[in-house]
Order: C-alpha cells, then sequence, then structure tokens
C-alpha cells in the first residue's frame, strides 16, 4: 500500500519551509523528496494521493503526558474519546498517565489500556505505570513485570511520593531496569487544600495559596536522588522559577535530568484568572508573572525539555463544585499547537522550527522513541497543519469528553487539519482526497 502526499511544506534542516513531496509505503516514510509534484511513478493505481495544498506537514506531535480516564472514570474520557482528541491536536503519539481506577499499578491494567488503545486504533499509546501500589505513597510496584506488560516509565503523577526512602528505592530500581521515573513534584506538607497559587488572586478571594517552594522542594530533592541512582529524571509540569534554576543547575553538571511544561504555565499567569471558575484551576497552579516568564525563557534555552498538554478532562458537573471544590485539570490536546503558534510563533519570538522540535524529535529524544522525524524507515506518523486559518477555540467541538479549557472564545492561528498514524490518516478536517 503507497501513499504520496503532495505539495507538502515540510521544515528543512535550516528550518525554512521547503515544498516537498513524502513517499509512504507499508506505513512506513520510503521517500521526501524535494518539489511538490505528482511523478509518473505514483500515478499507478493502489496509490492514495493526498494532497497537502503547501500546508506544513511536520512529523506527528508527541504527548509524554496526558490522562485518559480509562479504566475507571470513562465519564471523564475513555482511551478512544481521548485518542480521538489527541488526533485532533495533531498528536500520534501519547503518553498516558496511571492514576486510573484501579490505578495501573499492575501489569494486567498496563495490558488492558494497550488493549484499548489497539482497538480504537488511532494514535499510539504508551502507559505508564505508578510507582506505588494505589499510588498511596507505602509500596513500590513490581517494576520489571510492569515494564515486561509494556510500562514506558514510573510515575504517581496526580500526587507527588512524600517519601524520600520511597524515591530513592524506586529511581534505583528503575535505573536497574534502564527506565525513566517521572516526577509530579509536590511537597502535601506545603499544600494542605490550596486550590491557586499564592498570590494576587489567592489574596483577593480570600483563597489558601500553593507556594512555589511545594513544587521546587520535590525537584531539588530528587535532583539529589538522581545522581545518587544515576536514574533518568523526568520532572512533569514545571511551573516555578524555582525548579527551573534547580533542574539548569543539575544539567550544567551532567545529572540526567529532563523536564516538560505545559502551554498554559507558558501563557497564563494566576494574575489572568477572571474569577472563580473552576475552568482555571490545575496543578500545578497558575503561577506569578515572574514564573511563566522564567518557563518561556527556560524552554528557549532547553532547561525544559519537551511541551505536553498534561490533557485532564473533568465532567462539567465537578467543574461545576467551584474553585475550592473541583478537581484540578484542564484539557490540552485540541489548543496545545494553535496557542503555542499564535502566541510564540506567529508573534516572532519562537521559530516554528523551534516550535515543532519541542513536540516531536524533542520528545522522542528524552524518552527514546523512534518517531519525530521525517526520515526514511521511519513510522509515517505525521501531522498536516494549516497556520493561515484563524478559529475561535469552541469546547463544543472537541473531541475529548472534557470541556474544561479556560481558553473558551480565544481566537486562534495554526490548527491542525488532518493527522496520519503509521501511513493511515485517522482524521482529516480540511484535505480533499484524490485519487
Ligand atoms: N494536572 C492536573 O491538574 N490534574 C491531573 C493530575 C496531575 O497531572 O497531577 C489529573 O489527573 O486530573
Ligand atoms: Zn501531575
Ligand atoms: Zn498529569
Amino acid at each position: 500500500m503507497r501513499l504520496v502526499i503532495i505539495n507538502a511544506n515540510i521544515l528543512n534542516e535550516l528550518g525554512e519551509q521547503e515544498l516537498s513531496q513524502i513517499t509512504i509505503e507499508d506505513g512506513v516514510i520510503a521517500k521526501v523528496e524535494k518539489a511538490g509534484q505528482l511523478g509518473q511513478e505514483n500515478a499507478e493505481a493502489g496509490t492514495q494521493v493526498i494532497d497537502a495544498g503547501g500546508r506544513l506537514v511536520t512529523p506527528g506531535f508527541i504527548d509524554m503526558h496526558v490522562h485518559l480516564r480509562e479504566p475507571g472514570f470513562e465519564h471523564k474520557e475513555t482511551i478512544e474519546t481521548g485518542s480521538r482528541s489527541a488526533a485532533q491536536g495533531g498528536f500520534t503519539t501519547i503518553a498516558c498517565m496511571p492514576n486510573t481506577r484501579p490505578v495501573t499499578d499492575n501489569p494486567d491494567t498496563v495490558r488492558f489500556v494497550l488493549q484499548k488503545a489497539e482497538e480504537a486504533g488511532l494514535v499510539n499509546v504508551l502507559p505508564y505505570a505508578a510507582i506505588t501500589k494505589s499510588e498511596l505513597g507505602r509500596e513500590l510496584t513490581d517494576f520489571a513485570a510492569l515494564k515486561d506488560a509494556g510500562a514506558i516509565g514510573f510515575t504517581d503523577d496526580g500526587v507527588g511520593v512524600q517519601s524520600a526512602q520511597m524515591m530513592k528505592d524506586a529511581m534505583r530500581q528503575a535505573a536497574s531496569l534502564g527506565m525513566p521515573v517521572i516526577a509530579h513534584c509536590e511537597d502535601n506538607s506545603l499544600v494542605e487544600g490550596a486550590p491557586v497559587a499564592e498570590g494576587i488572586f489567592a489574596r483577593k478571594h480570600g483563597l489558601k495559596g500553593i507556594p512555589n517552594e511545594s513544587e521546587a522542594i520535590h525537584v531539588g530533592r530528587d535532583i539529589l536522588l538522581a545522581e545518587a541512582t544515576g536514574v533518568h529524571y523526568h520532572v512533569c509540569h514545571v511551573s516555578t522559577e524555582q525548579s527551573i534554576r534547580l533542574i539548569r543547575q543539575a544539567k550544567q553538571i551532567g545529572i540526567n535530568v529532563t523536564a516538560e511544561v505545559c502551554p498554559h504555565h507558558l501563557i497564563l499567569s494566576e494574575e489572568d484568572i477572571p474569577g472563580l471558575d473552576a475552568n482555571w484551576k490545575m496543578n500545578p497552579p497558575l503561577r506569578s508573572r515572574r514564573d511563566v516568564e522564567a518557563c518561556i525563557a527556560a524552554l528557549e534555552d532547553g532547561t525544559l525539555d519537551i511541551v505536553v498538554t498534561d490533557h485532564a478532562p473533568h465532567s462539567e458537573e465537578e467543574k461545576a463544585k467551584g474553585m475550592q471544590q473541583a478537581p484540578f485539570g484542564i484539557v490540552g490536546f485540541e489548543t496545545a499547537f494553535p496557542l503555542l503558534y499564535t502566541k510564540f510563533v506567529a508573534t516572532g519570538r519562537w521559530s516554528l522550527a523551534m516550535l515543532v522540535q519541542r513536540m516531536t524529535a524533542g520528545p522522542a529524544r528524552v524518552f527514546g522513541l523512534e518517531a519525530g522525524r521525517l526520515e526514511p524507515g521511519t513510522p509515517a506518523d505525521l501531522t498536516i497543519v494549516d497556520l493561515n486559518v484563524e478559529r475561535t477555540v469552541d469546547p463544543c467541538v472537541f473531541a475529548s469528553k472534557g470541556r474544561n479549557t479556560p481558553f473558551t472564545g480565544w481566537k486562534l492561528k495554526g490548527w491542525p487539519v488532518a493527522t496520519i498514524v503509521k501511513g493511515k490518516l485517522i482524521w482529516n478536517d480540511a484535505i480533499e482526497l484524490a485519487h
């Protein structure tokens, strides 16, 4: 089976757009050639042709931090609806967190997630497994068995591992298996029921505030433990200037640490929260403008390696409980690229190549995935993006079951229009199919 994408603008080594033609055979990239006209050899019967119409074609986006909610919270999202939402956001590979019910702390649940993802037949789904049983922080899971079942790393995302000894044991074990530890960094003793960050908004509304140190204390502790154990330590959703300072220093002295940041922590500060609307409540919380600037600079200089969405769907009833009671989390797949393109690339602060790198080759390198590059011999996971079309964010058209976003009504440019996984067009919004 051959698929040819013509009139594809791809980013060359210089980061410039170059009109190209991509030939895919049996789900694998076979050729990437300059010029966009359909060659004679491809005109033969049996070749499917997609005319990208001069739109940008990138390696499929990779999101290494998402919540698919199945098993256990299917009213929030399922592996199928989450995969569809990912595809609609241009993502072709996603790594899902284990804070399901049951928690993905046993090989059967890892296999269940993989099975459901295969049945959905959409994006590549990579499951993480929990560090501790039920994410309670008391007893380590069976790392070797979880790895054998297909888990790609260990994390208790949703909560921080409170005990340093537990974290050190986890890192030792993960290191011996060549697996990464992915950490949600949060010291509970400093948080205690606060729904938003310390700052102007919390004071104005008489709410308890989450201090920056609650994150950075774990980052600092874990960097020392990573140094001692030699594990690959990856920091989840970094949101503070202090964490960044620690990660930057750790990288300088050669400790094996990597880190991610979410679009909302690059764009919104606590001062932007319009009122007591829980669609602005997420963990980590929106911090100060100073923290936002530190996150942007750190993604630019490589201290923060990659962008992830932390796609965290919740039902409308749950989010209607108000700022104090509602669960933390916002959806992210379907707005991630347009948000970052509009805010940072269209404004001239970042190159398009930088943004694409942080969402493709970057995550592939950090997690050792065979993805993220438009090279012959690699799986044909591709995203077609229309950089010119402008649309208003409308949660009603999300493929996700979650509608919980603070970006409703934002006018954004740079929308993904088609997603290809292993040579199969799994989502298409705008491309005319020729034969
Ligand atoms: N980020 C969030 O605000 N919520 C996540 C948990 C998490 O990522 O820590 C969730 O599972 O809802
Ligand atoms: Zn988390
Ligand atoms: Zn998360």
